[in-house]
């Protein structure tokens, strides 16, 4: 059964706490919580300070998706600040290898993203030390884009994969998933989905968010 991390990039921030609320009432398993630099991405969100209150306020497991250049240098921070999954691109950094032993020495879940043109074969001598894999369906750094219709075959191979190595690795797909598509994505093999625009466009984001709970979970 597929699970559902909303993405807080679209929340207002001004009501963090009851907007979080809501995201629990109506069934949410995770919070996907999108960092960007400015610099790997052209666009800048939030850090520590945010995560640490957050992780103040829910149990959720946070599934820290980090869109910064040279993620070694602060994934010690985003340990302190409550992270259970941090993801990291594997563009973003020369050495992929040693930074996913990292995350792990402080028995934190490891995860890669990979960008929409990125190849899933940049992951196969780093896969079996992997918890998670972040499928891209949009290009990282904005909320409310379009699901890449070519990332349907990417998400089928990495199900696959996974599959025929007996890997026990979390399939996670983010970007552009909306209440129209998420039951397509889920078929083609992910477990983990991402939504945020799509969930906080609504003003009931109790309702919203279990109307995808209740697609994923059939
Ligand atoms: O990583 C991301 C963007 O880089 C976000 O998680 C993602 O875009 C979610 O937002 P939406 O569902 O609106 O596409
Ligand atoms: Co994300």
């Amino acid at each position: 059964m597929a699970k559902l991390s909303p993405s807080l990039l679209s929340a207002n921030f001004a009501e963090l706490k009851s907007e979080i609320e809501k995201l629990e009432k109506g069934g949410a398993d995770y919070l996907h919580l999108d960092v960007m630099d400015g610099n790997y991405v052209p666009n800048i969100s939030f850090g520590t300070p945010i995560i640490k209150s957050i992780k103040k306020i829910t149990t959720l497991p946070l599934d820290v998706h980090l869109m910064i250049d040279k993620p070694e240098r602060y994934i010690k921070d985003f340990v302190d600040a409550g992270a259970d999954i941090i993801t990291v691109h594997g563009e973003a950094t020369i050495h992929l290898h040693r930074v996913i032993q990292l995350i792990k020495s402080f028995g934190v879940k490891a995860g890669v993203s990979l960008n929409p043109s990125t190849n899933l074969n940049s992951l196969e001598y780093v896969i079996d030390d992997l918890d998670l894999i972040l499928i891209m369906s949009v290009n990282p750094g904005f909320g409310g884009q379009s699901f890449i219709p070519a990332i349907k075959n990417k998400i089928k191979l990495t199900r696959e994969l996974i599959d025929e190595k007996s890997l026990n690795i979390i399939l996670e797909v983010d970007g552009g998933v909306k209440l129209d598509n998420v039951k397509e994505i889920v078929d083609l093999g992910a477990d983990l989905i991402v939504v945020g625009s799509d969930i906080f466009k609504d003003s009931n984001l109790e309702l919203r968010t279990s109307q995808f709970k209740t697609i994923i979970s059939n």
